[in-house]
């Protein structure tokens, strides 16, 4: 898909509640007509209003700028960035699209991306109004796995569009093996960085030493692809008024389900959590062997995005791997 394109929906299809079954959404190619102010333009065609009657900064992003347009259809989420172009935000649409679809974890639905005239880009979503923080962590987990469940692929690994993990581009190349598509495209892709940014070669010889004998720690588990969210920690984490929980801002893939507990050390999963996401998605055979493995990506990603500060957790981990493994 151009990285140009705009992505279209149309306001009709919007559901209400999440109850499925659910009309598949699309984003049709379409060629950019570019006005000058596209989100308005939007919000005030597609979008159903008549009037837009505020806008206020919504904080708490880091990357983009995050607004409220309020209006007579009711309130619109913006977000935009001023440098990069719509590939961002066709991704971020892409992902918050297919787990929209599963009918399952609450997700805000998205509208429209697009290219700003002065460069950059936008994307309009559904506002949602967080709630005070009822945490309930037995929900998400049984959301979580019910959206892991539903969210199938018949391309095997991997996503339509390359996104970001935090700001390192993440490979959604379409692999059939599971094994592979995690040695490649995840940790060796982050083992390529960390040589090529720091020059450290040690981490990277000793990582792909691993890669090249990781293969029994599969022994016994169910490689399926399943929709996953991709950065799941507790900033992407959220919970509705009416305490129903939402997850924001994905770097979705098709997955092995068990890889979206990577980064679980930001995210304060509880038992409660993990009790409610086993009884829709079963433990499989050797999954307390393999959750290093896959927390290992994203202190790889920290490494080459904050520096040394995570070199000592993710060398740690590929240590422990090469004894265990006798490699
Ligand atoms: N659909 C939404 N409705 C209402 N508020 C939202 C919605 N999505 C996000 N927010 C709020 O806006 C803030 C910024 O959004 P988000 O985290 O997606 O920004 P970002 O800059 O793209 O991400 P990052 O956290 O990676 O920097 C969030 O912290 C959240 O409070």
């Amino acid at each position: 898909m151009a990285a140009a394109a705009a992505g279209l929906l149309s306001l009709s299809t919007a559901i209400p509640s999440l109850s499925p079954p659910l009309p598949r959404l699309r984003f049709p190619v379409a060629s950019m007509t570019m006005s000058e102010d596209p989100i308005r333009e939007w919000i005030l065609s597609e979008g159903k209003a008549t009037a837009i009657t505020g806008t206020r900064s919504v904080g708490g992003g880091c990357i983009n700028r995050a607004y409220r347009y309020d209006t007579d259809a009711g309130p619109f989420f913006v977000k935009t960035n001023r440098s990069i172009g719509p590939s961002m935000f066709e991704g971020e649409v892409l992902g918050l699209s297919a787990m929209y679809e599963t009918g399952t974890m609450r997700v805000p639905q998205p509208f429209k991306y697009g290219a700003l005239p002065s460069g950059g880009s936008f994307i309009i979503m559904e506002f949602i109004e967080f709630g005070a923080s009822r945490v309930n962590q037995a929900a998400l987990g049984r959301k979580l796995a019910e959206m892991h469940k539903a969210g199938k692929s018949t391309k095997g690994f991997g996503f339509d569009v390359e996104n970001t993990i935090g700001s390192t581009p993440q490979i959604n190349k379409w692999t059939s093996d599971w094994i592979e598509f995690y040695g490649v495209h995840r940790l060796g892709y982050q083992l390529k960085l960390a040589r090529q940014q720091f020059g450290d070669s040690l981490i990277y010889e000793k990582g792909q030493r691993l890669i090249k004998n990781m293969a029994p720690l599969f022994n016994g588990a169910v490689l399926e692809p399943c929709l996953l969210h991709g950065d799941l920690w507790s900033g992407n984490i959220s919970y509705d008024t009416n305490g129903e929980p939402l997850i924001l801002d994905p770097a979705c893939y098709y997955g092995h389900n068990e890889a979206e507990f990577g980064m679980s050390w930001c995210a304060g999963f509880v038992g409660s959590f993990y009790d409610a996401y086993f009884e829709v998605m079963p433990k499989q055979t050797g999954w307390e062997e393999r959750r290093d493995l896959y927390t290992l990506y994203h202190y790889l990603n920290h490494y080459n995005l904050f520096g040394s500060g995570y070199r000592p957790s993710a060398m740690g981990i590929i240590d422990d791997y090469l004894r265990m493994l006798g490699a």
